[in-house]
């Protein structure tokens, strides 16, 4: 499948438009609902393969791949099971109870490694799992995303030292919709 194949079907299963409240507060006309794709296993698999890809050229010493949750977790699966990388889930808060991780799955300090997001509008929850990810003592440069909203994440995580590579921009994809966009509720 062609990029822009993949990225017309991003738009045909995922584009909502309506009235939306974004996790940084910001209001919006649209919205990707990425569970809309990451549901589908035949989008999940051509993502994993692109992101697995996208991966080892930006970061090709990466040891594992980092998923924050909840949306990125089945990205970064699909990604690791491309790539053969092991993957690590970053919760937004360390559990309470058992464990009591923030970080999920085996690593080691001084592990490199690369983010994987869905959609980063601000950055401002990539920002809070490179904190985490450092804290423990991992080393991150380097963040992949589904979709760069273009509204100031990559630009926020450039001051953190973190540089984002995204698979599509939004303004690509919302020159590309064509109305394709669903009515949302
Ligand atoms: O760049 P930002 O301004 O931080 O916004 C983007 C973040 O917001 C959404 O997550 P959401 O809060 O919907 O969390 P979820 O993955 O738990 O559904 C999205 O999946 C990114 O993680
Ligand atoms: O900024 C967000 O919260 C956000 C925007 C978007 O288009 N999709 C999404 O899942 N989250």
């Amino acid at each position: 499948m062609t990029v822009d194949a993949l990225g017309g079907l991003l738009v045909e299963h995922a584009l909502l438009e309506g009235d939306f409240v974004l996790r940084s507060g910001r209001r919006s006309s649209w919205y990707l609902d990425k569970y809309r794709f990451e549901t589908s296993p035949d989008l999940l698999r051509q993502l994993g393969d692109r992101l697995a890809e996208a991966a080892r050229e930006v970061e090709p010493g990466a040891v594992r791949l980092a998923g924050p949750a909840l949306g990125a977790v089945a990205l970064a699966a699909s990604a690791s099971m491309a790539s053969g990388l092991p993957f690590i889930i970053v919760r937004g808060e360390t559990k309470e109870y058992g464990t009591a991780n923030r970080i999920e799955g085996p690593f080691e300090r001084g592990d490199l490694v690369c983010l994987v997001e869905d959609v980063v509008t601000s950055g401002g929850a990539l920002a809070a799992s490179v904190s985490a990810l450092r804290d423990a003592g991992l080393i991150v440069r380097n963040a992949l995303c589904v979709v760069d909203r273009e509204e100031g994440g990559s630009d926020a995580l450039a001051r953190l030292g973190v540089r984002l590579r995204a698979l599509y921009r939004a303004s690509d994809l919302l020159a590309a919709r064509k109305g394709a966009a669903k009515p949302h509720g």
